[in-house]
Parts: structure tokens; sequence; C-alpha cells
């Protein structure tokens, strides 16, 4: 099972992104927070950005749309050079065909859900996903206080991937930090997105390389790691 540990450019000096970019090679996914000040009360970039960070970095892009209507926008983010997006199912009017459409343009498909959408309405859509966002704040900011009333959600939907036998990553974002990576490792999930806890870091490469060995240790004892 090998960890992920993508770094939120959110928590980032967005005055020197390609540096602040540069300061987390070695990271797995750059992840990319989209927020259309709709979906949440914030708004951060688009395509545009998505392309200019596409060609200053080989670092691969897990786009996470916080968007309304993304069953129109979420292909253009693969166009624009993202290797996966997520689009949030509370957003989405035919989550199926969009995941079909993403696959289809060469990108890995993902879906999110916000901490008060239950995963059991979608234990059906699992086969058309690449990886499920788990997210463990409200989206829209970072910084927020880790919520660990989402741990057992994180369990439920391990144990539906395992039922299914599937290769779903299952992500979580939202107040990852050296505190609480191990419980979500522990409860289930294999890539972690963390901004504050590695852009406030003063060596965030170090912070990603930490981060990646708590986190390993914790899913090498997990009874659902060991039990695959
Ligand atoms: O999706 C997000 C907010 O909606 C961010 O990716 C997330 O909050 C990361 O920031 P932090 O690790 O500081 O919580």
């Amino acid at each position: 099972m090998a960890v992920q540990i993508n770094p939120s450019i959110l928590s980032a000096d967005f005055s020197r992104l390609a540096e602040e970019v540069k300061a987390v090679d070695g990271a797995d996914w750059l992840h990319v927070d989209v927020m259309d000040n709709h979906f949440v009360p914030n708004l951060t970039l688009g395509t545009p950005v998505v392309e200019a960070l596409a060609r200053t970095t080989d670092t691969p892009l897990d786009c996470h749309l916080m968007i309304e209507d993304a069953d129109r926008w979420a292909p253009q983010y693969v166009e624009a050079g993202a290797g996966s997006v997520t689009f949030h199912v509370e957003a989405a009017a035919a989550p199926v065909r969009l995941a079909r459409e993403i696959r289809a343009k060469g990108a890995r498909a993902s879906m999110a859900l916000k901490p008060a959408t239950p995963i059991e309405p979608y234990e059906d859509l699992l086969p058309e996903l690449d990886m499920l966002l788990i997210m463990t704040v409200e989206p829209g900011f970072g910084g927020q206080a880790f919520l660990d009333i989402m741990l057992p959600k994180i369990r439920r939907t391990r144990e539906l991937i395992s039922k299914h036998g599937l290769e779903l990553w299952l992500q979580v974002d939202g107040g990852v930090s050296a505190s609480t990576i191990e419980q979500c490792a522990e409860a289930g999930a294999d890539v972690f997105v963390a901004g504050s806890a590695v852009y406030g870091a003063s060596d965030p490469a170090a912070a990603v390389r930490a981060l990646r060995t708590q986190a390993e240790r914790a899913i090498a004892q997990a009874s659902w790691a060991c039990d695959d």
C-alpha cells in the first residue's frame, strides 16, 4: 500500500507560486484547490493557473474542484493538465457520466464528499472512480481544525473498498497534520492532503517526508492493511 502525501498550495505564498511548488519536490501530487465563491465562500484559481502549474512542475496535479456545475467545468481541468480531477458529488448532476468523461479524457476520476454527506448512497459508484476524497473539514479554507467525527466514515469507506476488491485510493483533506495523520491512516486513508502542515513548516519538503513516515508506520500496523 503506497502512501501518498499531496501538499495543498492553498497554504502556499501565491506571490511566489513557482518557488513554493519547487519547495515540495518529492511530493507525490500537488493538490490544487479550485474554489468559485459559490460552492464554497472563497475564490482561488481556474484553468489558466492550472496550465501554468503544469508547465512549471513535473509533479502531477491533483485538482480538487470546489465549484458548482462540476459536470460542465471538470473536463476542462483535464485539458488544462490535471492528472487527477476531483468533483464534489453535491455539485454534480450526473456523477457517473462525469467520472467516465474524466477517465476518457485521460485523467484519474475522483469524487469528494463534504462532512455531512454519507458514503452509503454512493457504494455502487465506487467502481467508476480512481479515488474518493473524504473532507475532514468544511471545504473552503485552509488551516481549520480536523473533524475527528469523520473517522467512522473513513473506516466505513475502507470497508466498502475492501468488500468490492477495488484499487480505489482513499484521500483525506483538511486539518491533516503530524497530530492527525496517524488516526486517518489507521482508519483507512492512504492519500493525505496537507496544506498548513507543509507550507507552515520551515522546511516543507522535510514536513512531507515526516508525514509520509508517520502514515507509513500507522498503515503498517492497521488492521485494514494487514487483511489485504
Ligand atoms: O480543500 C481544502 C480546503 O477546502 C484544503 O485542501 C485543505 O483545507 C488543506 O488545508 P489544511 O491542511 O491547512 O487544512
